[in-house]
């Protein structure tokens, strides 16, 4: 008998419920028990669609029209409860946020293998050994809903390896993680591998993921252009750019600036829950400044914004002193701040208000037609902005707030989930903002893009704005790694 393969597909054909064209057409692919596979391409070219095709969660849950031959170690996913292929096939997706059912963090790990009745010492223990692989034994009392990015993913992550399944499927498992974190996760991916699990990895960093696959897929359009050994992968490399895949290459000269202007927003910043302190320092933004604030999961960074933003619920305590061009706002309601300031949060489907991308972009700017370019959301333009992959829904998003054109733009983490051909776009995009006058505070764990197009990062560790210093002085401090590519320029 031939054995069993972990993915065997042939003629295969994704049309979405609501549109005519498929979206996927792969006519064979096929990939073996323990390899692992990387799948490449560009945001919207179909990526996610596949490996959802695989897990079952289309069509179960996201309706579309699925034909032709999929197995999934023998099972078609179509026929075969959901139940039942976790068990085969474990996934993190790519927005942590949609995965997560439970208040608190350890009924969410406990939730997969309490529903198969697993006698309560088994539960007990597989929740343990998750929650250890993970490093997140310190939340497991915490609400899920006060995590930060980087701790959901993990705590997503744990709670898929409870079931211990014979494979998984991670769309960009690093997204949301800081770089510390990112080397961490990679050496899971090792051990994953060494156990014999098999694994298809949906990841932007090509150089990073690439010690651990033993294969390359790329997909365009829809369709599989090039399925390759890691081996072969180096001849390929012209490919994959024009592609708009990221691959490692020599540093361009960008406009840098030495922001010497005066402050845009200035002050001094206090949150705490309860006893706990989680944000306690000062902080400037310059006029015209491209800022990057840097720093682990769960340092503040996000806190920060949103303490700036003054959009904190009751849960926590505010005690702020700050000043936007000499004026103070610490008490100016969130919708006055809005005038000024703009702010695209992390998870940031909650806001979208209109029913095509084309309206959303409209609703927020006198120059639609520029951002829609800008973005590549042409082909979507008359879409509903919920049915987009990640990448282009957080580029509407990003579109959306940058046609307001206030003077200070607090982004988080707007380049996770992007190829490097978008991300560049962004920060090509935003070093044009800035010389029309408008400063950025960014949140972000890419260091690539802070290299580029960054002016200053500041660096923030347990709330506290620790240091702060151009792109260069930061990653010789090794406060944060830079990009891979660094060592090799010196
Ligand atoms: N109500 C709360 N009680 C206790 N801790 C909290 C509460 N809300 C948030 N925290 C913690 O505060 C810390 C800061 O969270 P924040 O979201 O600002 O981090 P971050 O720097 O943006 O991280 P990431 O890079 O993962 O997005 C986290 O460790 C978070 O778990
Ligand atoms: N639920 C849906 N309904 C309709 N169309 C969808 C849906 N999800 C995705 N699409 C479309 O299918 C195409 C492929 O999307 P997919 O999410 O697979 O891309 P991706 O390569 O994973 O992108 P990204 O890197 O941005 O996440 C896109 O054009 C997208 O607009």
């Amino acid at each position: 008998m031939r054995p069993v393969k972990f993915v065997e597909v042939s003629n295969l054909r994704v049309t979405y419920l609501g549109r005519t064209r498929p979206s996927l057409e792969v006519e064979e692919l096929a990939i073996d028990e323990g390899e692992s596979v990387l799948v490449l391409g560009k945001s919207g070219s179909g990526k996610s669609t596949l490996v959802n095709v695989l897990n079952g969660v289309i069509p179960h849950m996201i309706s579309a029209r699925v034909e032709g031959e999929i197995r999934v170690f023998g099972k078609d996913p179509r026929k075969t409860p959901v139940h039942e292929m976790s068990h085969l096939v474990g996934t993190l997706l790519q927005d942590p946020e949609a995965q997560i059912f439970h208040h608190i963090v350890r009924d969410e790990l406990a939730f997969a293998p309490e529903n198969y009745c697993f006698p309560r010492v088994e539960i007990l223990s597989r929740v343990n050994e998750a929650s250890k692989i993970v490093g997140v034994t310190h939340l497991m009392e915490r609400e899920t809903s006060t995590l930060s990015g980087g701790e959901l993913q993990r705590v997503v992550l744990g709670s898929v390896l409870t079931l211990k399944p014979k494979s998984l499927i991670l769309d960009e498992p690093t997204s949301n993680i800081d770089p510390d974190g990112t080397a961490e996760i990679l050496s899971l991916l090792r051990s994953f591998k060494e156990g014999g699990i098999s694994m298809i990895i949906v990841e932007h960093k090509l150089e990073r993921v690439l010690p651990y696959v033993d294969r390359v897929i790329l997909v365009e359009d829809g369709r599989v252009t090039l399925n390759v050994t890691r081996e072969e992968l180096p001849k390929e490399m012209e490919r994959l750019m024009r592609a708009g895949v990221e691959v490692p290459e020599v540093r361009r000269t960008v406009s840098k600036r030495n922001a010497t202007g005066r402050a845009i927003l200035k002050g001094k910043v206090k949150v705490s829950s309860g006893r706990k302190v989680l944000v306690d320092t000062e902080i400037e933004v310059r006029e015209r400044e491209i800022v990057a604030l840097m720093g682990k999961n769960g340092a503040g960074k996000t806190t920060l914004l949103k303490a700036i933003m003054g959009i904190l619920d009751n849960r926590y305590q505010v005690v702020a002193h700050l000043t936007m061009m000499d004026k103070e706002i610490s008490k100016m309601p969130y919708y006055v701040r809005g005038r000024f300031i703009s702010y695209l949060p992390q998870s940031f489907d909650v806001m979208f208000v209109k029913r095509t991308v084309e309206d959303e972009i409209k609703f927020s700017s006198d120059d639609p037609e520029q951002l829609i370019r800008l973005f590549s959301l042409d082909k979507v333009r008359k879409d509903d902005p919920l049915t987009l992959s990640f990448g282009q829904r957080r580029r509407v998003a990003l579109a959306s707030i940058l046609g307001r054109r206030q003077r200070l733009a607090l982004l988080d983490e707007p380049t996770s989930g992007q190829d490097w051909f978008h991300r560049r776009s962004l920060g090509e995009e935003l070093q044009k903002m800035r010389e029309n006058g408008v400063s950025f505070l960014v949140v972000t764990h890419d260091s690539r893009f802070v290299d580029r197009f960054c002016d200053r990062v500041m660096v923030m560790r347990e709330g506290k704005i620790i240091y702060s210093g151009s792109p260069e002085q930061v990653f010789e401090s090794r406060l944060v790694m830079p990009p891979v590519e660094y060592e090799g320029r010196k």
